[in-house]
């Protein structure tokens, strides 16, 4: 199957679909994570357009709750260091881990006062961002992966981020090129979703 009769078919499932579909649409259905990368990364001007288009998440009250970290180069084995500081781990090891894509974006949710938005639909906002601009590097053409951990909401990984109560991590998205032997495979299988149990009806 080529790519293409695979996304189709994977659309198909999905429901009655125009043969030409909408970008968002094809863009959702090919998107993957990648977990190896090559040492490319987007420059800061291409992360600061992804990141400007995120004025368009659903937001309630406009609050943006949220702040994306850069790490880049030696920067990067702070992650390490604050998993390190708060497992009682391997410091190498866990900066080794840290360092293995060239670009690292911590997930911040930066919670806003409000009397009429909780704290779950600002974090329901940062969540919303990390997907979006995971979506959006892999439609740019770089690879990305959500990852988290048992300390992401430690104190240790915090202070070692510059972090600070009430803020606080969502995880961070490994980002980096897409080596070759990724970059030609054929769309991800997904299994198909039970219908009758995602969307209900009363
Ligand atoms: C909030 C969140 C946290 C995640 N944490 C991890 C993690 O720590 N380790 C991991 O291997 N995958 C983690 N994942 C899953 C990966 O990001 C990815 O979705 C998974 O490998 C499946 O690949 P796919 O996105 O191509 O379906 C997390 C996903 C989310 C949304």
């Amino acid at each position: 199957m080529s790519d293409d009769e695979c996304i189709q078919s994977a659309g198909a499932r999905i429901g009655r679909l125009p043969a030409e579909r909408p970008p968002a649409l094809e863009a959702l259905l090919r998107r993957r994570s990648h977990s190896k990368h090559t040492d490319d990364a987007p420059s800061r001007a291409e992360l600061e357009q992804l990141v400007a288009a995120m004025a368009s998440v659903a937001d309630h009250s406009r609050l943006r709750p949220w702040r994306i970290i850069e790490l880049r180069g030696a920067a990067r084995a702070r992650l390490g260091e604050g998993i390190a500081a708060a497992s009682g781990g391997d410091r190498d090891k866990q900066v080794a881990k840290a360092m293995r894509s060239p670009l690292v974006l911590v997930i911040v949710v930066s919670p806003r006062k409000s009397g009429k938005v909780p704290l779950w639909e600002q974090e329901a906002v940062a969540s919303g961002v990390a997907h979006f601009l995971g979506l959006l590097l892999h439609e740019a053409g770089w690879g990305s992966i959500w990852k988290t951990g048992a300390h992401t909401r430690s104190k240790a990984l915090r202070k070692a981020l510059g972090v600070r109560k009430p803020e606080y991590l969502l995880g961070w998205l490994y980002v980096g090129g897409i080596p070759d032997r990724d970059r030609d495979r054929r769309p991800k299988p997904r299994k198909p979703l039970d219908l009758s149990r995602h969307l209900t009806e009363l």
